[in-house]
């Protein structure tokens, strides 16, 4: 058993049904496939891969001086084990930016804090510009999917456009998972919240998804990217599209893993969906339909910021603790 290969390529082809059938069963089997027909080259993804690399490689007091710790933006750097996944601490090392802005000046509702500027290191130029570049790409690469699942859904391309249009919420995360004698968490088993993800790895292995057989690996092939779906994009589906549980296990003693982590979510401000399916796919759907008063649906903002929070408890600490955010419960363990 293997994950589906989707090649985007054919979605602008004659092929375009067959692709949407492709994709739909992928992602209501799996909710996880390998994307290739991107558009974006082998090289440029090699090269961006070793931005991560030159990165993670700074001197320890280059990359607290971006800290993550400093933003009350959730922006910027997480050393080994800073980050929390159902309560317990990631191996892994990882560099955050999202959307390039500056601070609201209204900070009414809370959620307007995640507005604001990234941290850049003085010594690494080339990442600003390197980042903000292939965030845009990728961004364009899930509006694409997005229009292509509205359509493998029955749905007019454009039904999610109001989710992404003006400014999705863009955050794309740099990461490295050193090596470790025993096998550890390098991120802990869960789901990504947003609509969709799309993930880059290096030539190392350790990303597992959960299937009903157990956990199933997703080795990297090269030039692709893997892609798996939110939980709100399957709340909007009903349930269609699949958010399926995964984790990262650290790679053998010696060796390191780089992967980049691409999430997209919807502005802060949408109000999301719930689409209305065609009776043959509707039939498809197993367990219970969503609940349209879920406040998921409304409160993208604040449950970002929630997230946030339960991931990063210095950030949480420090930025928020004069607000009625400050204790959240711990998150649900998968
Ligand atoms: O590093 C990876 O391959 C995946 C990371 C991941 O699932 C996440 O950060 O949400
Ligand atoms: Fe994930």
């Amino acid at each position: 058993m293997s994950l589906p290969i989707l090649d985007l390529a054919l979605f602008d082809s004659a092929d375009r049904e067959a692709f949407l059938r492709d994709l739909r069963l992928a992602a209501r089997d799996y909710g996880f496939f390998y994307l290739r027909g991107h558009g974006l080259s082998l090289q440029y993804q090699q090269d961006m891969l070793l931005l991560a690399k030159q990165f993670f490689a700074l001197s320890d007091a280059e990359k607290t001086a971006v800290a993550m710790v400093n933003s009350p933006h959730f922006r910027g750097y997480t050393r080994l084990g800073g980050e929390l996944t159902a309560g317990r601490a990631d191996q892994r090392e990882q560099f955050d930016i999202m959307n390039e802005g500056l601070a609201a000046l209204d900070q009414q509702p809370l959620w307007r804090r995640l507005r604001g500027p990234n941290q850049w290191p003085a010594s690494l130029p080339a990442l600003k510009s390197g980042l903000l570049l292939w965030q845009d790409a990728l961004s364009d690469i899930c509006e694409r999917l997005m229009q292509a699942f509205a359509l493998a859904l029955g749905q007019p391309a454009d039904i999610f456009a109001p989710l992404y249009r003006g400014e999705p919420f863009q955050h794309l995360k740099m990461i490295r998972y050193p090596g470790s004698k025993q096998a550890e968490q390098g991120v802990g088993a869960h789901k990504d919240a947003g609509l969709l993800t799309l993930v880059m790895q290096d030539a190392q292995s350790g990303l597992q998804v959960a299937t009903a057989e157990g956990w199933l690996d997703a080795p990297p092939i090269p030039g692709t990217f893997v892609v798996n779906i939110g939980e709100l994009l399957e709340l909007s589906s009903n349930g269609y599209l699949r958010a399926t549980v995964h984790r990262v296990v650290s790679p053998p003693a010696g060796v390191e893993r780089l992967s980049y982590a691409f999430f997209m979510g919807p502005r802060l401000d949408a109000t999301v969906p719930l689409l209305h399916l065609p009776p043959a796919l509707s039939q498809e759907v197993q367990g219970s339909a969503s609940d349209p008063a879920n406040p998921l649906f409304s409160h993208v903002g604040e449950n970002v910021l929630k997230g946030r929070m339960r991931s990063h408890l210095d950030v949480a600490a420090r930025h928020y603790s004069d607000t009625s955010f400050a204790s959240q419960p711990v998150a649900p363990v998968y």
